[in-house]
This record gives C-alpha cells, sequence and structure tokens, in this order.
C-alpha cells in the first residue's frame, strides 16, 4: 500500500512529512526509523506527522519523530516546514497557523517572502524541566565524560539542549563529545548538543549532534537554545544571527520568562510515494 510523503528541508535539516489530517496514518517509532533510513528508506533526519487538532485554540497538532524512531517534543526547522506545508497542500489559507506540539502550542507566522517565524516559547532552565540532573539552575554546569569534564549550559525548548562554547567551530570535538554528552547520565531523556563559537554580540557560528539523528547541517531549537545560552553567559545581546552548516538563522530572545522568536526558510523539495 503506498504512502504518500512530502520530503522538506530547514537549510539542510531534511524531512519527511506526512499529512495525517486528510488520511489516518499510524506511525510507529519502527516505521519512522525505516521511512528515515538513507539507505533503506526514504532518508531524512525526522519524520513530521501532521493530524488534526488536540487543542482548542489550535488548527492542527503535528508530531515529530528522530531518525532512530524516537518522538520526541519539538522541532524547530520542522515547525517552519509543517506551516509550508499545511499552506502548499491547502490544509490551510492562513499566514498565522497555530498548531500543537507535544511540548505545547506554537504560532508559526509566514512571512511574504516565504520565510516563516515561529514564537518558541519561553526556554526552560531549571534542572527539573530540561531534564538535567543539577543542584541548582547555573549558567554553566561541569559535565565529566570520560577522563575530563567540560562545562555546559543546559536549555529545554520543550527538548533538551547542552550548549559548550568552542574557540573554533571547524575543529569542534563534534562527533568525539556528541555521542558521550548525548547519552550522559544527567540526562535522563538523553539530548541535543550544541557546539558554539561566540562572534561577536550578535553573530555566532553553531553545530548540533542532535539527540536519535547525529549532527544535521541545521537544528532550529539547538540555534535558539545557543542563543539563550550565550545570552545567559552574558555573552550576547537580544538578537542573534545564528550560522549553521546548512546556512542562518535568526534568533530575538529578550532574557528570562520571555519567548524566543526563530526566523528561517522552510523548503519543499518533492512529493513522492513509498511502498509499504
Ligand atoms: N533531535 C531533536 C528533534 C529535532 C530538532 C531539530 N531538528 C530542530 O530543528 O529543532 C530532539 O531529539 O530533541
Amino acid at each position: 500500500m503506498p504512502l504518500r510523503f512530502t520530503k522538506m528541508h530547514g537549510l539542510g535539516n531534511d524531512f519527511v512529512v506526512l499529512d495525517g489530517v486528510r488520511e489516518r496514518i499510524d506511525l510507529t517509532p519502527a516505521l519512522a526509523a525505516r521511512l528515515a533510513d538513507r539507505r533503506f528508506g526514504i532518508g531524512c533526519d525526522q519524520v513530521l506527522l501532521v493530524e488534526p487538532p488536540q487543542l482548542p485554540e489550535t488548527d492542527f497538532h503535528y508530531r515529530i519523530f528522530n531518525a532512530d524512531g524516537s518522538e520526541v517534543e519539538q522541532c524547530g526547522n520542522g515547525a517552519r516546514c509543517f506551516a509550508r506545508f499545511v499552506r502548499d497542500t491547502g490544509l490551510t489559507d492562513k499566514a498565522e497557523i497555530p498548531v500543537g506540539t507535544a511540548a505545547g502550542p506554537l504560532l508559526l507566522k509566514v512571512q511574504p517572502d516565504g520565510q516563516v517565524s515561529v514564537d518558541m516559547g519561553v526556554p526552560k532552565l531549571a534542572p527539573a524541566e530540561i531534564p538535567f540532573v543539577a543542584e541548582r539552575q547555573a549558567p554553566h554546569y561541569t559535565l565529566d565524560v570520560d577522563d575530563g569534564a567540560v562545562a555546559i549550559a543546559a536549555v529545554s525548548m520543550g527538548n533538551p539542549h547542552a550548549v559548550l562554547q568552542v574557540a573554533n567551530i571547524d575543529r569542534a570535538p563534534v562527533t568525539e563529545l556528541g555521542p558521550r554528552i548525548e547519552c550522559h547520565a544527567r540526562f535522563p531523556n538523553r539530548t541535543n548538543v550544541g557546539f558554539v563559537q561566540i562572534q561577536d554580540r550578535g553573530r555566532v557560528r553553531l553545530r548540533v549532534w542532535e539527540r536519535g539523528t547525529g549532527e544535521t547541517l541545521a537544528c532550529g531549537t539547538g540555534a535558539c537554545a545557543a542563543a539563550v545560552a550565550g545570552h545567559l553567559w552574558g555573552e550576547l545581546d537580544p538578537d542573534v544571527a545564528v550560522t549553521l552548516p546548512g546556512g542562518t538563522l535568526v534568533i530575538h530572545w529578550q532574557g528570562l520568562g520571555k519567548p524566543v522568536q526563530m526566523t528561517g526558510p522552510a523548503t519543499r523539495v518533492f512529493d513522492g510515494e513509498i511502498d509499504l
């Protein structure tokens, strides 16, 4: 039985998007991992499933599955692609789209130039909300990794992020440290791991080892978490251009208790069918 899908990306962070509104789709972690497999399936970093709304104030619900099949709370690049998908497929003609996610409702705004702005909500910093094991909330934590220790910030954008500052992003130990921190015991639900080089108070470069997927060309929630971390360290202003290997996202954060705004592109590549 063929399954229709749309292939999309946000700055090279790529997605298989499924329409679970027009027909119900029973997406299991095993099926998500099969669709995401770059040799035996379609291939993507995450699978996004669009469904009818679950909350009265939203028009849709959307679910996010990593390449390993794990279902997660939030996806920044995915949110922008979701907005592009529901407009391109005629599920809505709105420019402002309220959508429910496992992390709560989001408001997406499609700009006239096609860029999408997302109110990503207020970052969570209390260790128990991330979740991260720590005595008390702090802008830096020391994490013992193998025979050394690294300094991290811990931030939740609905999904967990560890953020490390590096002097040179091109030499950041993403593949060496990323998986070790992803699965560190102090992150009970695992974590995404961002490596950030602060260029000045308005510009950073970022690489992200994503939970359940590995290094991606871009990570929207990772860009938000890096901007929040840099602000908490006293090194960034409210408006930050976050340049990842796949391109640049614009992040705005006024500080504690305020929501993070993210703006960036969403690209549709092709529609297809896969035989299951
Ligand atoms: N790997 C992430 C989900 C996808 C986030 C990323 N693709 C984004 O754009 O925010 C996690 O396990 O929380």
